[in-house]
């Protein structure tokens, strides 16, 4: 049985192994990440990152951020309850993040919403966000699948430089050039 799990994870190459060795790294070294999400799946966020071996900590007062976010070792904003007291610490933060190479993610939650929300994630994605991951509609009556999303998650990968990864029933993943299609969900 050990041996059987052992043959089965020498097996792994290309983008299984790479994740494999990931997971394994964030397993083995803990890494302090900083979230800045939305209410509502706040606490989803934290324990996600807990299971995955992760150190997450929901920081999101702007005084904090110059003292804070210099020790997280990567950065996640989620625009899901935005406010206007909020977004200059979102910023702060991704400023910070870039600046020192960190990797940051930017989920833009109904970025289409309302103005303000727009313009907040366009500004966000100005200061360049190592992923950007979404969907491609929100809310339960959500009207578009992952896959319609790919030629604009391609564009907004080629305009942005970030990586795009859009989920739902199939999982897609781009860099504007490489697509990956990802079906191992779980309804
Ligand atoms: N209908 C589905 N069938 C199979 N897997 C699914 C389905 N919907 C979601 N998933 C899985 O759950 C994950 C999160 O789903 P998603 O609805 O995109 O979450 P979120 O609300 O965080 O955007 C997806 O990445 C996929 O792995
Ligand atoms: C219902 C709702 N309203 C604002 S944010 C949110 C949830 C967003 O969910 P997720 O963090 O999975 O994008």
């Amino acid at each position: 049985m050990e041996e059987e799990k052992v043959r089965g994870k020498a097996e792994l190459t290309g983008w299984p192994a790479k994740a494999w060795s990931l997971l394994s790294a964030t397993r083995s070294e803990s890494p302090l990440i900083q979230c800045i999400t939305n209410f509502v799946s706040m606490d989803l966020m934290a324990n996600t990152l807990l299971s995955a071996g992760a150190s997450p900590a929901m920081i999101h007062t702007a005084d904090e951020i110059p003292d804070f976010t210099p020790h997280a070792r990567a950065l996640c904003i989620n625009v899901g309850t935005l406010s206007a007291d909020w977004l200059p610490a979102m910023k702060l933060a991704a400023q910070f993040a870039s600046q020192s190479g960190k990797p940051w993610v930017l989920d833009p939650v109904a970025a289409g919403a309302s103005g303000f929300r727009l313009k907040a994630c366009l500004e966000l994605v100005e200061l360049k966000p190592t992923v950007i991951r979404g969907n491609a509609s929100e809310g339960v009556d959500s009207s578009h699948e992952s896959t319609d999303a790919v030629e604009a998650a391609k564009s907004l990968a080629e305009a942005s430089g970030a990586i795009v990864a859009v989920s739902g029933a199939v999982d897609i993943v781009t860099d504007g050039r490489e697509l990956l299609v990802l079906t191992m969900g779980c309804p």
